[in-house]
């Protein structure tokens, strides 16, 4: 082979190597190199495995708790003052802690919320700064929310949502992206995405009418109809509803047996479930974060925001 030329870097590396070895036999030269890729595979591996074990330590933020035990992997909102107002910190530490129960030892991962909240949804917050002046973060918002639901559309084990109590907005939409929903009877779904001059988000405005159909699915987000948990149940979005009283005792219960069933063939069901979807998912996904960064009304969502931001002070006046 001709001595490849300067700018050709792989080559002439590759090229310069084997001139080196000089004239090794051709076995000894393959047994080293295996050797080589062998040592190198297990160090990179000893590596992962070390940051690996970095971040779940740096994921555990107060916001979002990680636990894992008995074959379930529990991320909870944690937020229980601010109802589990979704911060911009905390869609990082979901997508992180995501990213790392798609590979830990857990069979399914569960999301549930501290106190008598799911979640309230998106931190309306993370858009004014410490002045508190309504700021157009639109497109870093819009960036980390088309990442945060491709991890969802992604995420490779059962994810089931154990909805404790209300939740709101992103709360509710990404829902549709789990493959069970188990809610308290107190629980309650709403999507008040007009009320907010946003749009609704999620792939909801693809899957919602898929599971419950348009007419039901205009009804929640376009005119923000707020569904109780047995409505939510009889249009598809809900899997089963528990009275309250039993609640976490019936569904953990189940959860656990859920998590006792061979991991492969679900992971290879749920591949084989999703797989049509996938590249629909993200153009979904992709458009609405195009719609929300081009065609956003900011006038009236500025003015969304300060109704809710001064909404107690108004009514102390
Ligand atoms: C990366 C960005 C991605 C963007 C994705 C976009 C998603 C869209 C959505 O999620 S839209 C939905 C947004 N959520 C809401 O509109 C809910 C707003 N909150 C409320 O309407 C009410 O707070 C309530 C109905 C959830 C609860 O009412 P209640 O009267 O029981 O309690 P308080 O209002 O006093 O709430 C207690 C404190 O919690 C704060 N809080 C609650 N929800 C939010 C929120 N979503 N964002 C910010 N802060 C929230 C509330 O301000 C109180 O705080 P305070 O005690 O300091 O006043």
């Amino acid at each position: 082979m001709p001595k490849p030329g300067m700018f050709n870097f792989v080559n002439k590396a590759t090229w310069d190597a084997r001139n080196a070895l000089g004239s090794l036999p051709k076995e000894t030269d393959r047994k080293n190199y295996v050797d080589l890729v062998s040592s190198l595979s297990s160090s990179s591996e000893a590596l992962s495995q070390g940051k690996r074990g970095a971040d779940e330590k740096a994921q555990e933020s107060k916001d979002i708790l990680v636990t894992s035990e008995d074959g379930i992997t529990k991320i909870t909102f944690n937020r229980p003052t601010k109802k589990n107002a979704i911060s911009f910190q905390m869609y990082l530490d979901i997508m992180h802690a995501l990213k790392n129960a798609s590979t830990d030892n857990s069979v399914i991962t569960v999301f549930t919320g501290t106190g008598d909240y799911y979640s309230s949804g998106n931190d309306l917050k993370n858009l004014i700064n410490d002045a508190g002046e309504i700021q157009d973060v639109v497109a870093t918002s819009t960036k980390i929310l088309r990442e945060f639901v491709n991890c969802f559309i992604d995420f490779p084990k059962p994810l089931v949502a154990v909805v404790n109590g209300p939740a709101v907005g992103i709360a509710v939409t990404i829902l549709a992206l789990f493959d069970a929903v188990f809610a308290s009877d107190r629980a309650t779904f709403h999507t008040p995405f007009s009320q907010l001059s946003q749009f609704p988000e999620a792939c909801s405005t693809y899957m919602f009418p898929k599971i419950m159909g348009p007419t039901k699915a205009a009804e929640m987000l376009l005119f923000g109809k707020k569904l109780t948990a047995r409505e939510a149940w009889a249009q598809g979005l809900v899997t089963e509803v528990f009275p309250e009283s039993t609640f976490e005792t019936e569904v953990w219960t189940r959860l656990k047996t859920y998590a006792k069933l061979p991991p492969n063939v679900m992971r290879i069901s749920k591949e084989l479930i999703r797989k049509h979807e996938k590249q629909k998912l993200y153009t979904v996904n992709a458009e609405k974060c195009a719609a929300a960064l081009e065609r956003m009304p900011r006038e009236e969502y500025a003015k969304a925001l300060r109704n809710f931001l001064f909404r107690k002070a108004k009514a102390k006046l």
